[in-house]
């Protein structure tokens, strides 16, 4: 069995892979309050619900975009000795030769993605990952990074519209049937559903443009889903890109 931690500013991913699947994933909150030995008891419970022998592990591989949260994580897995556990950090990523990206600044997850779609598609490739940020992260037809686009995730937008406001609620993210809405719920859903339609489907047509070529599109992260009306855009939606690429990771480093 392989362990992939994928840290984000959200959640904290833990997905297990065995057999040619992710057999278990366990997701839990990335909370700087909470210490390694809360951690470690929702992963005990989950071991336990779920079965799984931590014996059977061959190696775990992490990468974090939390830096502040990745020694509470590494004490978690403290049993892993090196060789077992695999940090994603810029000498790993310096290795992977991934273009001319600056491999101490690039977030583990968006070279997870690059790593993963390139495993996935063996051609040039866009992910648009639709975490606490939305991302898009482009390689090329050799697997190397051509560019990265960092934009608020829809849920940090809206509860960043919500809290900088005093009347604005946070609202479902729901996709309305107009542009225009009637009351507040329905013009903030317009406004932040609506639009992030638009600012999606323009950030692939304009790196598509920058690109050339016939990149493949690839859709992850849970927000994903609610794009219903982006669906054709996509080639592909898959929500464990990134635990696949850190996986994809230990393969080219052996
Ligand atoms: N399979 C799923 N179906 C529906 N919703 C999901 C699914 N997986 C995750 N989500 C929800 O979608 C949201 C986005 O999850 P995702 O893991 O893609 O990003 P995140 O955890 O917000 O980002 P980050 O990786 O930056 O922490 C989360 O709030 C999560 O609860
Ligand atoms: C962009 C996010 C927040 C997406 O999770 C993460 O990958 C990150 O913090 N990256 C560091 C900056 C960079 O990738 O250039
Ligand atoms: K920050």
């Amino acid at each position: 069995m392989i362990i992939a931690i994928d840290i984000g500013n959200t959640d904290v991913v833990i997905g297990f892979y065995e057999k040619e699947e992710w057999r278990h994933i366990l997701r839990m909150p990335s909370n700087l309050e909470m210490d390694a030995s809360e951690y470690e008891k929702r992963l005990r419970v989950f071991l336990l619900e779920e079965g799984i022998e931590l014996f059977e592990i061959e190696k775990v591989i992490l990468g974090s975009v939390v830096p502040d949260l990745t020694p509470v994580i590494l004490e978690v897995f403290d049993q892993f000795k090196e060789g077992q556990m695999v940090l994603v950090d810029g000498e790993l990523l310096q290795k992977l030769s991934l273009g001319r990206i600056n491999p101490y600044e690039l977030g583990a997850d968006l070279a997870a993605n690059a790593v993963g779609v390139f495993t996935m598609c063996q051609q040039s490739a866009i992910v648009v990952d639709f975490g606490t940020a939305l991302t898009f992260t482009s390689v090329n037809n050799q697997g190397e990074i051509v560019g990265v686009a960092i934009a608020p995730g829809v849920q940090t937008a809206m509860k960043s519209l919500s809290s900088n406001t005093a009347k604005l609620p946070e609202i479902p993210l729901k996709i309305p049937a107009k542009a225009l809405g009637n009351n507040t719920v329905e013009a903030m859903q317009a406004g932040i559903m609506q639009g992030y339609v638009g600012l999606v489907r323009h950030m692939v047509a304009q790196v598509k443009a920058e690109m050339g070529g016939q990149p493949k599109v690839i859709a992850t992260g849970g927000l994903s889903f609610i794009f219903e009306p982006l669906h054709d855009l996509f080639d592909e939606m898959d929500v464990n890109l990134t635990l696949d690429g850190l996986r994809a990771m230990l393969s080219k480093l052996a």
